[in-house]
């Protein structure tokens, strides 16, 4: 799938919904995620963020906005679309940008993020986002050519630490290295203040997830402030 390079520049300061639901959660349905998906685009959100190749196949049905797709396998280590096999599968589902890990470890399959990048590239009409962890992953992922950055794995990676709500120091430094790559903050961003910061903390666009889409979470939350 395409996405113009005006499609990505529309993304500019915008609201991107990452619909998630974890193994053995009720909500964890391809249909399910669809439809969060749609709710989140009559909301005002410019693009989606799914995970799974059902999931992105469902949300490419169900909105018109780009999709962000990802495969999760396993969840330690390199376990956000870990390999080349992953990430064209995620492009043959019909992401228009596929997710994949863009930090600096070993990945699974051996290739590099260059190697890896420049396969999806050669393989589809997919972007790459690269899932960082820190500013140095970040600088690797534009020298290794990903078309967006994102700050998703900021404090899982052992690098930074894990913030209570979005690591805005870690997005002005990637901002203010001026890469010339689109970069968005992912990641722990639990209110609309903390999205507006984020903008103006130097993203050129946001990821808010659980905040929107995780009941069970949102529901801890209020729990746990009536303890
Ligand atoms: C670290 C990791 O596995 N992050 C995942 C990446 O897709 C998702 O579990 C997050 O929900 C997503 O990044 C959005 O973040 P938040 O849910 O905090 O708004």
């Amino acid at each position: 799938m395409i996405l113009t390079p005006e499609d990505l520049e529309a993304l500019r300061g915008h609201l991107i919904v990452s619909c998630q639901a974890y193994p053995g959660e009720p909500m964890r349905d391809p249909r399910t995620m669809a439809q969060i998906a749609a709710a989140a685009v009559t909301g005002g959100a410019a693009a989606i963020r799914v995970q799974g190749l059902a999931d992105v196949q469902f949300t490419r049905s169900a909105v018109e906005v780009p999709v962000i797709g990802l495969w999760k396998d396993g969840h330690d280590g390199v376990f956000i679309t870990p390999t080349l096999r992953h990430a064209l599968a995620v492009a043959n589902a019909g992401a228009h940008v596929v997710a994949i890990d863009g930090t600096r470890r070993q990945r699974p399959d051996g290739l590099t993020l260059a190697q890896t990048v420049a396969g999806i590239h050669a393989e589809s009409h997919a972007l790459v986002m690269a899932d960082c962890g820190s500013f140095d992953d970040a600088a690797a992922a534009v020298e290794a050519g990903a078309d967006l950055i994102g700050t998703t794995l900021s404090g899982y990676t052992g690098e930074r630490p894990k913030t209570d709500g979005p690591d805005l120091e870690l997005v002005e430094q990637i901002a203010a290295a001026g890469f010339g790559v689109p970069l968005i903050a992912e990641g722990r961003l639990h209110t609309p203040a903390q999205a507006r910061q984020s903008l103006d903390a130097g993203a050129f666009a946001v990821v808010v997830g659980t905040a929107i889409t995780h009941p069970a979470t949102i529901t801890g939350w209020f729990a746990e402030a009536l303890k």
